[in-house]
């Protein structure tokens, strides 16, 4: 049985190495895990607040709605102003797709809209995009807070509407162009190909996964796992969304008729025990599993639609350790499901009550942005950041974990959490002494200083012992957010899309 990662990021026992890919048999009994086990989750995750109200979606509704208006209204504008035809100014058409956790429908109220913008050639990314539709937006009712994230693999605009974050990607289309065609990669340039690949993914799990509700379910409760656990965040080499999404497609398929208990268990049965870094791959993928290819990278994850490359990933040694230690916690507690003392909570306890107990040593990163900063830029910009100063502390023999918790000092007299954020990450070190904070802080400064074009505000690194790690004060539900700490993933405003950043 496998059953716990080193500090090296490799398995300390491990059996079961031969098995079929990624899956250790379940015994009969847990198959068909207890109906009333489902139902059980299913009312915990709706008294988690994690299945949105009619009354939001609603609201996400009508956003969408007003957004296909802006941007059709935009875009004849842009061919009147380009001088088409007549009839080429009253056909000109322009729309928005959803994406993202948004379009596979397993949004919660803080999650944000991720939203494509289609338009046909003449509408340049640059200037129609970037100037037009900005400028339109900007001066929208319900608007704020817009700005532009060129620089990107996938460029964007990112804006809050109506108080939800949306993330508008651009992409220029040919006419009745099938976006799901294998052979699209071969009529598109490669960027818009970059920018229509969230779509195309989304499309293509859920033609892929057998019973919707089902996948839907169980990426909700992982995702929930996954925050409450403190291994979500792309940004901190955890797992991000898509990741997730891909990984119970996986679950779905290979278990189609499994009820919503005997998937969880399954899920984590079977990431317990993969033999990483062989990539996991849907079913029904353009490019199907070779047992043998190892991929770059600790924890490959390939996108289901042609090219078929894998996902983003910045899991690393660290990373990768705290991930399987906390797939195989997930394993351990839900071999015990049809125990009598078996609660679904203790799967979600979150990893921050304990989490001064486990390190005696955290690096401690201080953030402060300048007084003009109002956007968040520069916190923005250190988070995208993070996953090289996490493999920096790595080249230093140093595995960290990297919690994504953000503090907000509130002894400081600076409660803004756009302007000051505290992060503490427990050090795997024996002599964390030995770590080289002014060369480690020299570096990252550099780092964070290259091509950075907005206001830089401070950074400091320091290590602090357990002791200085602040309360953390958990929060009623209905409650989450509150200035003395927050997961910064709600705050999809600040954080540059770990895809884009
Ligand atoms: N690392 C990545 N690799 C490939 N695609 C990514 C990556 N990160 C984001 N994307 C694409 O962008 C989409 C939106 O990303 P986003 O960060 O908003 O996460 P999400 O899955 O919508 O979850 P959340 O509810 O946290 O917003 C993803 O669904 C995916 O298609
Ligand atoms: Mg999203
Ligand atoms: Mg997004």
């Amino acid at each position: 049985m496998a059953n716990a990662y080193n500090q090296r990021g490799g398995r300390v026992a491990v059996t079961n190495s031969d098995e079929v890919v990624g899956c250790v048999p379940l015994p009969y009994f847990l198959v068909r895990t207890d109906f009333l086990l489902s139902i059980s989750l299913l009312q915990f995750m709706a008294n988690e607040g994690l299945v949105p109200s009619p009354d939001e979606t609603l609201k996400r509704r009508s956003i969408v709605l007003r957004l296909e208006k802006i941007v059709q209204d935009w875009i004849t504008k842009v061919a009147w102003q380009r001088k088409r035809p007549e009839n080429g100014i009253s056909n000109a058409s322009a729309g928005v797709i959803i994406y993202g956790s948004y379009g596979l429908g397993v949004h919660n109220s803080e999650s944000d809209i991720d939203a494509l913008c289609f338009g046909p050639f003449f509408a340049t990314m640059e200037e129609d995009f970037f100037i037009g539709l900005h400028n339109v937006l900007k001066s929208t009712s319900g608007v704020s807070k817009i700005h532009c994230v060129k620089d990107a693999k996938v460029p964007l605009m990112r804006f809050i509407f109506e108080g939800i974050a949306v993330d508008m990607p651009y992409a220029r289309l040919p006419e009745n162009v099938d976006m799901l065609s294998p052979m699209l990669p071969t009529s598109i340039d490669e960027t818009t190909l970059k920018i229509l690949s969230g779509v195309r993914v989304n499309k293509r799990i859920l033609q892929l996964v057998p019973h919707l509700e089902n996948f839907q379910s169980l990426l909700r409760c992982v995702k929930f796992w996954a925050k409450q656990r403190g291994v979500y965040g792309h940004l901190f080499g955890f797992l991000g969304g898509i990741h997730l999404a891909i990984l119970s497609a996986f679950i779905c398929q290979t278990s189609p008729d499994f009820c919503l208990s005997a998937l969880v268990l399954k899920f984590f049965n079977t990431f317990a025990n993969w033999p990483w870094p062989i990539p996991v791959v849907l079913q029904g993928n353009t490019i199907q599993v070779v047992r043998d290819v190892i991929e770059k990278g600790w924890m490959p994850i390939r996108m289901p639609c042609s090219p078929s490359e894998c996902c983003q990933s910045n899991v690393t040694r660290s990373t990768f350790t705290r991930i399987m230690n906390e797939f195989l916690r997930g394993h351990k507690l839900t071999m015990g499901i049809l125990q009598p003392d078996f609660e679904w909570v203790n799967l979600f306890e979150p990893y921050s009550n304990m989490y001064r107990q486990l390190y005696s040593r955290f690096l401690k990163i201080d953030l402060l942005a300048c007084a003009k900063d109002n956007l968040g830029d520069w916190i923005g910009r250190v988070k995208s950041r993070f996953p090289s100063l996490i493999l920096k502390l790595e080249e230093m023999n140093v595995l960290c974990d990297p919690n994504p918790t953000e503090y907000v000092d509130q002894h400081s007299g600076n409660v803004d959490s756009k302007k000051s954020v505290v992060f503490y990450w427990g050090l795997g070190t024996d002599r964390p002494m030995d770590i080289n904070v002014t060369s480690l802080e020299k570096d990252f400064r550099s780092n964070l200083s290259s091509g950075y074009r907005g206001m830089p505000g401070k950074m400091k690194l320091s290590i602090v012992p357990a002791s200085e790690l602040p309360n953390i004060v958990q929060l009623p539900k209905t409650k989450r957010m509150e200035a003395c700490w927050r997961v910064p993933e709600h705050d999809q405003y600040r954080m540059p899309n770990s895809f884009t950043g």
